[in-house]
């Protein structure tokens, strides 16, 4: 096939969303998902829970590691007050030069920093980067293997603070036990399991919100 999935996906969104409403690029998205091709958003199942998630911690420094075609940047960003950054990485830059195009379509540009290269080669450089101390929210959904060795890093980099949020999709499937072991028998968390189903599907899966207890 000439184009790729992430191309199809913002062709979906350019045709059928409004042009500054994230609302409705959020709709096209799930719309092509179910009808047309499966791709690997988080989804509105399980973006109806990173909704609450976000909500409830009303964040202003947000960090995603996997932003795919930004579809969960777009969930997370139009929640957020207007002096918030969001910033994301993508390892992938035909996926980062999709959700560039997606996350503008939404409108959102100005509040969004996607972040090509691998997440632990960027996270140490993100203090001086931008000028953060930590991020109140991170959004687990790059690659299952990574999610514990980028936690880590995070904390050895003193970018979790007391009352930091990490919310990590797919828990379940495809897994991250290792993942799921060290946040959920280490003190240094206090973390609960959302039960959802993979996106699109009816295949059990799940997040996972875990708060930073301090140093
Ligand atoms: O890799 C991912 N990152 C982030 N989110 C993901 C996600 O939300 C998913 F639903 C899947 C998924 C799960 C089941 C399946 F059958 C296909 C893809 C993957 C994934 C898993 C294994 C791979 F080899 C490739 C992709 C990911
Ligand atoms: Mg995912």
């Amino acid at each position: 096939t000439r184009t790729t999935r992430p191309q199809r996906l913002l062709q979906a969104v350019s045709i059928n969303a409004v042009r500054g409403d994230p609302d409705s690029v959020i709709k096209a998205i799930d719309h092509f998902c179910k009808h047309t091709e499966w791709a690997m958003n988080v989804g509105d199942e399980k973006g109806a829970i990173l909704d609450l998630v976000v909500m409830e911690t009303c964040p202003s420094t947000v960090l995603e590691l996997g932003t795919y075609c930004g579809y969960s940047t777009v969930r997370i960003t139009r929640l957020l007050p207007p002096a918030t950054k969001l910033i994301t990485v993508e390892m992938n830059p035909e996926y980062a030069h999709v959700a560039r195009q997606v996350i503008q379509h939404a409108g959102l540009q100005d509040k969004v920093c996607v972040l090509e290269g691998e997440s632990a080669d960027l996270i140490p450089k993100m203090a001086n980067m931008f000028g953060i101390q930590a991020f109140d929210f991170v959004f687990l959904d790059h690659w299952k293997d990574h999610y514990l060795p980028d936690i880590r890093l995070l904390e050895d980099c003193g970018l979790l603070a007391q009352g930091s949020v990490v919310l990590a999709d797919n828990v379940v499937c495809p897994g991250a036990p290792d993942y799921l072991n060290y946040v959920r028998y280490n003190l240094k968390y206090s973390s609960r399991f959302y039960q959802a189903h993979l996106e699109y599907t009816r295949v059990l899966d799940g997040l996972e919100r875990s708060e930073y207890q301090g140093d």
